[in-house]
C-alpha cells in the first residue's frame, strides 16, 4: 500500500516564558530564560493513501500541533516526516487574513497555491457557492462569525483539490446543514481515494467517518490502530477522565509526563 504520511519520532518543543520580558531577554541572551515544554514527543504513525484517520485526545494533548506540523504551518523541532502529495488544512479561521474580504482571501490562497488568474476566476464561483457566503463575500473576514470563517476555509480547501485534507475541529462550529454538506463532500473525497485527517471531540463523528485513530495524550501517542481497536478504549478512558476530580487528573498527568521523561527524546 502506498503511503501518504510517514511520521517518525516527531518532537515539538515550545519555550514557556513568564511574561514578554523573559521572552525578550531570552532572545538577547540565548537560552537564558524560559522553560522547555514538549507539545509533542516521539510521535509516530503512518497513513496509507486513502486512509481516513481521526486524531483524538483531551484538550492540550497535541492534536492541533500535529495537524499544523503535517500541514507545514508549524515547524517541528526534530523527527522525520514524509508527505506524499499536497496538504490542505481546514481549521477554524486557519490562514484567513482578517483585514481582507472573503473574496480577497480566496484569491490570495489560490495564488499562494500556484493557480493563475484565469484558474482563480474559474474556481471562485464554486468556492463562494459552497461557502454560502454570497451576501458577505465582499466584507472583511474580521466581521465573520467563527461558523462563517470555517465555511469559507472549508470551501476553499476542498476546491483546491488537495491529496491530503486535514479538518481540525472546523465542523464543530456553524450549522448542522453545512456540516452535513461538508460530510458529503468528504465522502466524495474518500471515494476519490484521498487521504483525510479528522480532528474532533465528537466520538459520534469519529465513528461515522474514520477508519483509523491516533490517540494522543500529553503529546505522546497513547494508541494507534483501527477505529474498532482504539475508540472503545478511548471512550472508556474519557468516561473515567470526566469523573476524575482535579487533583487526580494532576496525578494522572504527572505519571504520563514522568513516563515521557524516562523515554529518551532524540
Ligand atoms: N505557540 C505555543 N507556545 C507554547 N505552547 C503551545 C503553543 N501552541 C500550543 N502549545 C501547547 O501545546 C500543547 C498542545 O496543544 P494543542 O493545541 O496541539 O492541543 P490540542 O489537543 O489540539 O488541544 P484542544 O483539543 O484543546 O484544541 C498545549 O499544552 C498547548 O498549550
Amino acid at each position: 500500500m502506498e503511503k501518504a504520511i510517514i511520521a517518525k519520532d516527531i518532537v515539538k518543543k515550545y519555550k514557556l516564558y513568564n511574561g514578554p520580558k523573559e521572552r525578550l531577554l531570552d532572545l538577547i541572551i540565548p537560552r537564558s530564560y524560559g522553560e522547555d515544554f514538549y507539545a509533542l514527543s516521539g510521535v509516530e504513525f503512518e497513513a496509507d493513501k486513502g486512509d481516513i484517520i481521526g486524531f483524538v485526545g483531551v484538550n492540550g494533548s497535541g492534536k492541533s500541533t500535529l495537524s499544523n506540523i503535517i500541514a507545514g504551518i508549524v515547524p517541528m523541532t526534530s523527527g522525520e516526516l514524509i508527505i506524499n502529495g499536497q496538504v490542505a488544512l481546514i481549521a477554524i479561521s486557519s490562514g484567513l487574513k482578517e483585514d481582507l474580504t472573503g473574496r480577497d482571501n480566496i484569491e490570495l490562497k489560490l495564488l499562494m497555491l500556484g493557480f493563475n488568474k484565469h484558474e482563480i476566476k474559474e474556481r471562485e464561483p464554486d468556492i463562494i457557492e459552497f461557502s454560502e457566503l454570497e451576501k458577505f463575500i465582499d466584507q472583511p473576514v474580521k466581521s465573520y462569525s467563527s461558523g462563517m470563517k470555517s465555511r469559507l476555509g472549508f470551501a476553499i480547501s476542498v476546491n483546491v483539490d488537495p491529496d491530503i485534507l486535514i479538518i481540525d475541529e472546523a465542523l464543530s462550529v456553524g450549522d448542522k446543514a453545512f456540516a452535513e454538506k461538508s460530510f458529503n463532500k468528504m465522502r466524495e473525497f474518500k471515494e476519490m481515494g484521498k487521504t483525510m485527517i479528522f480532528v474532533s471531540h465528537s466520538i459520534k463523528q469519529m465513528k461515522k467517518f474514520c477508519e483509523k485513530i491516533v490517540w494522543l495524550e500529553y503529546g505522546m501517542v497513547k494508541d494507534f490502530g483501527t477505529v474498532d481497536e482504539v475508540l472503545p478504549k478511548y471512550e472508556a478512558f474519557l468516561k473515567e477522565w470526566k469523573k476524575m476530580p482535579k487533583p487526580e487528573r494532576k496525578v494522572y498527568r504527572q505519571k504520563a509526563l514522568d513516563h515521557r521523561k524516562n523515554t529518551p527524546i532524540v
